[in-house]
C-alpha cells in the first residue's frame, strides 16, 4: 500500500507567516521513515514550491484576501490529490492552513464521487465572500466546495475551476467551539451535521465518532476524505497553531478519531493542516508538530496493541 505525500507549504489563506514550514518541519521530524517502519510505501516528491504561483498582484475581490493566489495554489492541490488517488495511493496532504482544501477535497471527490467529508476543527470554515469578516480564505473552504445553490455568486470567477460536488449530506464536523453567526446559519439551512465539543462531553468522542460515521456513511461503504485542523485539539496539546480556541479535544480524542477513521477500511485522503511551527517556544513547537505526526500514523494504521 502507497500513500503519496503532498506537501503544501502555503500561508496564503490566513495572515500569519509560518505556517507555510507546517509540512517541512513534519518531514523534517522523520514522517516519512515513521510510515515506511510501518509497512507504507511512501511516494513524496518534495515539497511543493507555491511561491512560483504568486501573482504580482492579487488585489481583494471583495473581502477575499488573496484569492487569486489561493485559486492557484489551490487548482495544482487538486491535481496533486487527484493524481494520487487515481494511481490508488493513499492521498496524505500536510499544510499549510486550511484554504488548501479547496483543493484536496476537490481532488478527493474528482477521484472518489461517492466521498463523504469528516472535518475535525474548532471552526466550520464555511464563511462565503460576503459573511466573511476577516476575508481570510481559510475561514472559507467549505462554502466554495458545497454543491448547493446560492451560496457562492458566480462573479467570483477565480475559482471557476472548482467544480463543488460536496452535498450537504456527505458533510460531518467534530470539535466545534468557535463558529460564526453567519456560519451557524448555514449550517442549519442545509441541514449539515455538527458535532460540536458539547456533543464530545455529552456522548464521549466513540459514541460521536460513530455518529457521525452514521451521518454521511450509513452502510459504511463510503470512501472517507478526513480533513483535520490541528486547532481542534486543545491548545495544550496544539499549541504552535494561528487560531488556537480553549476547550478542545484531548490528544487521546483527536488520536481516537483517526484510529476510528482507519479502522473503517474506507479513509483515502486526509489533510493535516495548520501546524505552524513559528509562533511558540520550541517544546510547543515540537508538541504541535509531533502531534501532527502522530495524527498521521493512527490515520495510517498504528495501533495502541
Ligand atoms: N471564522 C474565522 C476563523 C477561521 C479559522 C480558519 B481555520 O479553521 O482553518 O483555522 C474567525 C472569524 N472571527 C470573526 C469574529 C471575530 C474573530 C474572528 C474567520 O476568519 O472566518
Ligand atoms: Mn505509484
Ligand atoms: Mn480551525
Ligand atoms: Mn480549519
Amino acid at each position: 500500500k502507497t500513500v503519496g505525500i503532498v506537501g503544501c507549504p502555503f500561508s496564503g489563506g490566513q495572515p500569519k507567516e509560518g505556517v507555510d514550514e507546517g509540512p517541512i518541519k513534519m518531514i523534517e521530524y522523520g514522517l516519512i521513515d515513521q510510515l515506511v517502519e510501518m509497512g507504507w510505501s511512501v511516494e513524496f516528491d518534495g515539497h511543493h514550491k507555491f511561491t512560483e504561483f504568486r501573482p504580482a498582484e492579487d488585489p481583494n475581490i471583495g473581502k477575499l484576501k488573496k484569492p487569486r493566489y489561493v485559486s492557484r495554489v489551490t487548482k495544482a492541490v487538486a491535481e496533486s490529490v487527484e493524481s494520487h488517488l487515481k494511481k490508488g495511493h493513499l492521498a496524505l496532504t500536510l499544510g499549510g492552513d486550511h484554504s488548501l482544501a479547496l483543493g484536496t477535497v476537490s481532488g478527493t471527490f474528482a477521484a472518489y464521487p461517492d466521498a463523504c467529508l469528516i472535518w475535525i476543527d474548532a471552526h466550520a470554515d464555511i464563511n462565503t465572500p460576503e459573511s466573511t469578516e476577516s476575508g481570510n480564505l481559510h475561514g472559507c473552504p467549505v462554502s466554495f466546495l458545497l454543491a448547493v445553490d446560492g451560496l457562492i455568486n458566480e462573479e467570483i470567477t477565480e475559482f471557476s475551476w472548482l467544480k463543488p460536488r460536496l452535498r450537504p449530506d456527505r458533510l460531518v464536523y467534530i470539535g466545534l467551539r468557535d463558529v460564526d453567526p453567519p456560519e451557524k446559519e448555514i449550517l442549519k439551512k442545509y441541514g449539515i451535521k455538527a458535532f460540536s465539543m458539547y456533543h464530545v462531553d455529552k456522548y464521549g468522542i466513540g459514541k460521536v465518532v460513530e455518529m457521525a460515521l452514521d451521518a454521511v456513511n450509513p452502510d459504511r461503504d463510503r470512501p472517507i476524505h478526513l480533513s483535520f485542523d490541528v486547532d481542534g485539539l486543545d491548545p495544550t496539546v496544539a499549541p504552535s497553531t494561528g487560531t488556537p480556541v480553549r476547550g478542545g479535544l484531548t490528544f487521546r480524542e483527536g488520536h481516537y478519531i483517526c484510529e476510528a477513521i482507519n479502522e473503517t477500511g474506507l479513509l483515502v485522503s486526509v489533510d493535516i493542516m495548520e501546524v505552524n511551527p513559528t509562533l511558540e517556544d520550541e517544546v510547543s513547537v515540537f508538541e504541535t508538530v509531533t502531534v501532527g505526526c502522530s495524527l498521521v500514523r493512527c490515520c495510517l494504521g498504528e495501533s495502541l496493541l
